[in-house]
């Protein structure tokens, strides 16, 4: 017995898509959404999500949290099935879905928040302390008595943040949590996410687009394509994949000089004294700065990583 908090074991999804292929013809065409994927998640993981658009991610959050039932595989948070004891594990979890809000549209905030409550059966004093410490963590205090179809995007995902908390779910599923906000919203909303991790202990499965939310939020990244999992591990594991990954040693010269020549490495941009040289990133920086040092009159260097967005972008190209 594994002692996961979220354990996915095979887990497949196939959607029959009916397509019309003429006037009375239609064809019928399965996609396979989740294609056999397995992860465990600890409690109190932070975990990103990521792939790109059609990969299968918010499918695989779908099943976890019961809306949709696997084709195949085994699924499990916090021992329960979801998709067969959906009510009972809406009990455990808290779920955002960046594009769609779970508040009512026409109320005041803290109307929804009243019916929350009555929903889940939640208890005055523990409702009343939930809902005290979203209001000041996510400032929310003047927004309250605001109907939520006036409330800005950022102030209306604080909102549905603090809604999927308010029963103090064991896990959080956040689907896309910082679509659309400005940079100041972002910032608000992860540094609510961490503290939320670090004080309460609350599990989180994180999907984006947002490498920074990634960054920010997640020592642990799975990546899944096509609906496979193509990645699960620390997020700089990532820039070591892929043998087209490189990094960059950057070179400052006495003065300026023709594209170096050394082994190992290319010129990839001159700027004035400064020169770029791109080597492979598996490979040791140590005998490439040995020989430009040798051969150079140096003033200064530095090794650059891989930029985590190029790593990502050739991984997905690699697999198209
Ligand atoms: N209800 C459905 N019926 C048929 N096909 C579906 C259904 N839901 C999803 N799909 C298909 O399954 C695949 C995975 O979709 P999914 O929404 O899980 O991807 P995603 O990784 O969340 O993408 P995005 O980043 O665009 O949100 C896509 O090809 C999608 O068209």
């Amino acid at each position: 017995m594994s002692d996961a908090l979220i354990s996915v074991e095979a887990v497949e999804k196939v959607f029959e898509v009916r397509r019309r292929t003429g006037l009375m013809r239609r064809e019928k065409r399965q996609v396979r959404a989740v294609d056999g994927i397995g992860f465990e998640i600890a409690r109190g993981e932070v975990v990103g999500y990521i792939g790109p658009n059609g990969a299968g991610k918010s499918t695989t959050i779908k099943m976890l949290t019961g809306i949709l039932t696997p084709s195949g595989g085994r699924l499990r948070v916090a021992g329960i099935d979801p998709a067969r004891e959906r009510m009972r594990l809406a009990h455990r979890i808290g779920v955002v879905f960046g594009q769609r809000t779970t508040l009512w549209w026409d109320l005041p905030l803290k109307d929804s928040y009243g019916l929350m409550r009555r929903m889940y059966r939640i208890p005055e004093a523990r409702f009343r302390e939930n809902l005290d410490r979203c209001v000041d963590r996510l400032d929310l205090a003047a927004l309250l008595d605001v109907p939520v179809r006036q409330l800005s995007l950022g102030q209306r995902m604080r909102g549905d943040i603090a809604a999927a908390l308010l029963h103090d779910p064991e896990v959080l599923y956040l689907d896309e949590p910082t679509i659309g906000l400005d940079v100041v919203s972002k910032a608000r909303v992860r540094g609510f996410l961490r503290q939320l991790n670090e004080e309460l202990g609350t599990t989180v499965l994180l999907t984006t687009h947002d490498l920074q939310d990634i960054e920010q939020l997640c020592e642990r990244v799975m990546v899944i394509d096509h609906g496979r999992l193509m990645y699960d591990g620390a997020l700089g594991g990532l820039h070591a994949l892929g043998d087209g990954g490189e990094r960059t040693l950057v070179v400052d010269l006495e003065r300026e000089l023709p594209p170096l020549e050394v082994a190992g490495a290319r010129v990839v941009r001159v700027e004035g004294q400064r020169q770029w040289l791109a080597f492979p990133a598996r490979e040791s920086a140590a005998p490439l700065v040995a020989a430009v040092a040798s051969r150079y009159p140096l003033l200064d260097l530095s090794v650059r990583e891989p930029d985590i967005e190029d790593v990502i972008a050739r991984m997905y190209a690699g697999r198209a």
